[in-house]
């Protein structure tokens, strides 16, 4: 009686004195009838592709029931009372709160046991010793110096679109399903960062994790039943088992660097995230500071993972979307990434002169804000300014709201307009905390330095090899999964690598055009980097000979192709080092090995 009828009534009534109103509340489902109405007619539609307008599609009952009720309303998640606000300055007096008063609402077992009991999930003094030990992993600094893997992660994968594009029969571009693609990269990225030197095992449980994640949001309902999680159904058995897999395999590598020899690094468990963490085992008892079980340790790695992985996925999937939307942004983001950073591969200094690459990311993160809304649950009675706010009520702060509402962002909230950025952040919008994508006071992101960092490099080396525009299949309907925004549906946001580079490019790649029709053609698909050399030598030859000696593009590869045996003696015999090996993909870096007979050149 006092759950079902008092509460709800009791907290309806104090919201409605105050003048906040919201939809009825039904006997134990709430207002979750009404919601999911909504949501299966707007889930019916898919939007226009100019239309930034996605909050009536992603969270359908803000529009109707703000429209009927007002910006701050009341609603009722099953027994939950939710606070719907989208008022900055409310937002940032919940949000910065010290005191513990507003904390994170309690998650459902099959969340915290796919995400893990970490820093997104825990409260109080718990959280406050987990976040001063993980923070140091997370300086500009210290990330500065993990550009390299990440980049190395990104060319992989980039090499792939590359045999793709080449082995298409299709002579015009290929297509990427991009979500997928930057959702593995970023766990590849994230496996770099956390375990450094363990990142083929840390892999391998971010791998079971995700399996975890997708079997926890199968079993998942609406209405919780408290126990079922212990009952011994085949799907819970099935999470039992993944969980375990992914414990074991996080445990073994904690194992391994606790066991291994002694280096010079200034952390001997490694300078990654989980030697940090190692450091702080609270089996060293002589050392200083908080402390962490290993259970915590565990848990804390695959929190990082899940709050990390998808939401950068997402970041990047939205940023590619709008840059096929706006090719003219794609042009200059593509020259600003030239004349910066040229065609190598970027390093962390590099990457900070790009002002305007950073301006369409906080566009995007406007727009399409991974995170669309963030909960919080008060603690206790609280008066934020006038308003009265019930223990245990849910705050629900709708960031994406927020972010297109035209009383900040001016008439053109609505529109992609990177510029509104260009004198900083805190100047492009009517209140200063009007952008929060990365949350705001003492838990905001603590991974934001690394997902612009790691954007920052996956764009840079896409723009300098690939064309982007969006496949003509592509549906344009945003939705809110696990928690992050993402494109709804079997097409996903798909792109085209497409060879129009032609207009757009610079100097070498006016040569890479002509040499293109002599001799077999082949789709202009991608750019080729470090062309430099093999220009110079490809003109000593006679490129009119279309004979038995001819020029052929192998993707953005010029190859000349010889059956002579004089000229192969004599390409092959000289040793002046001028005919190296060519670079071969990372692929068979991994298989030759690196540093073996195989592709060594020169000295080496
Ligand atoms: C574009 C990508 C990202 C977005 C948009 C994003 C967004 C957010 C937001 C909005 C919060 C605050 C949640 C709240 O206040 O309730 C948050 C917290 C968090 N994020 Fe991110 N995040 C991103 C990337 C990352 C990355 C790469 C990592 C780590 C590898 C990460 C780890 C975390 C953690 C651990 C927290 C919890 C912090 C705490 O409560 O102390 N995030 N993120």
């Amino acid at each position: 009686c006092r759950i079902v009828v008092w509460r709800p009534y009791a907290v309806t009534k104090c919201f409605t004195n105050q003048g906040i109103m919201g939809p009825s509340y039904s006997i134990l489902s709430g207002s979750l009838d009404e919601m999911k109405k909504l949501r299966r007619v707007a889930m019916g539609t898919a939007l226009n592709t100019n239309s930034h307008d996605i909050t009536e599609r992603v969270i359908p009952h803000f529009t109707t029931w703000s429209s009927q009720y007002g910006e701050t309303f009341l609603y009722w998640y099953g027994l939950q009372a939710r606070l719907f606000i989208s008022d900055p300055e409310l937002a940032k007096h919940i949000l910065s709160n010290k005191s513990n008063i507003f904390v994170k609402p309690k998650a459902m077992p099959t969340a915290e046991l796919f995400a893990g009991k970490g820093l997104p999930l825990i409260n109080g003094l718990d959280w406050f010793r987990h976040r001063k030990i993980a923070t140091p992993a997370f300086t500009i600094d210290k990330l500065k110096g993990m550009v390299k893997g990440m980049a190395t992660c990104t060319v992989s994968m980039l090499d792939n679109w590359k045999n793709h594009a080449i082995s298409s029969a299709d002579d015009q571009c290929r297509e990427i399903e991009v979500h997928g693609e930057f959702k593995r990269l970023m766990a590849d990225i994230i496996a770099h960062t956390a375990f450094g030197s363990s990142f083929v095992a840390g892999k391998e449980a971010f791998k079971a994790q995700l399996q975890l994640q997708q079997c926890c949001a199968a079993s998942s309902t609406d209405t919780f039943i408290p126990g079922s999680q212990y009952l011994p159904t085949p799907s819970n058995i099935h999470i039992w088992k993944l969980d375990r897999k992914v414990k074991e395999t996080l445990k073994s590598i904690i194992d391994g660097r606790l066991n291994s020899p002694k280096t010079g690094n200034s952390n001997r468990y490694g300078n990654d995230l989980l030697g940090i963490m190692i450091d702080a085992l609270d089996i060293f008892q002589s050392r200083a500071g908080p402390k962490l079980k290993m259970e915590e340790i565990i848990e804390e790695s695959k929190a990082f993972f899940v709050a990390g992985h998808g939401t950068t996925a997402s970041f990047l999937t939205w940023t590619v979307f709008l840059l096929c939307k706006y090719p003219e942004w794609q042009t200059k983001l593509r020259e600003e990434v030239l004349n910066e950073c040229s065609v190598g591969i970027p390093d962390a200094d590099m990457l900070a002169k790009l002002k305007l690459v950073n301006m369409v990311f906080l566009e995007a993160l406007r727009l399409y804000c991974p995170v669309i809304r963030l909960f919080r649950q008060g603690s206790e009675d609280t008066k934020i300014g006038n308003l009265m706010i019930p223990r245990d009520t849910c705050i629900e702060i709708a960031l994406v709201e927020i972010h297109r509402s035209e009383k900040y962002w001016g008439q053109d909230a609505k529109e992609f307009n990177p510029l509104r950025f260009i004198n900083g952040m805190s100047q492009a919008a009517k209140h200063p905390n009007a952008l929060l994508e990365f949350g705001f006071g003492p838990r905001t992101c603590i991974g934001q330095n690394l997902a612009m960092l790691a954007g920052k490099t996956t764009i840079t080396l896409i723009l300098q090899r690939f064309s982007l525009s969006l496949s003509p299949e592509y549906k344009h309907t945003p939705i809110e999964h696990d928690d992050i925004l993402i494109s709804d549906g079997p097409t996903g946001p798909v792109m085209k690598l497409s060879p129009k580079l032609k207009e757009q490019l610079h100097k070498p790649w006016a040569n890479a055009i002509i040499l293109k029709n002599m001799g077999r053609s082949h789709t202009l698909s991608f750019m080729t980097m470090k062309l430099t050399q093999k220009w110079s030598l490809i003109g000593k030859w006679h490129l009119t000979d279309l004979g038995e000696t001819f020029l052929y593009m192998h993707g953005m590869e010029p190859t000349i192709y010889i059956s002579d045996p004089e000229l192969a003696t004599q390409v092959l015999s000289n040793k002046s080092g001028f005919f190296s090996k060519v670079q071969f993909p990372s692929s068979f870096e991994t298989l030759f090995g690196k540093l073996g007979l195989f592709l060594l050149t020169g000295q080496d």
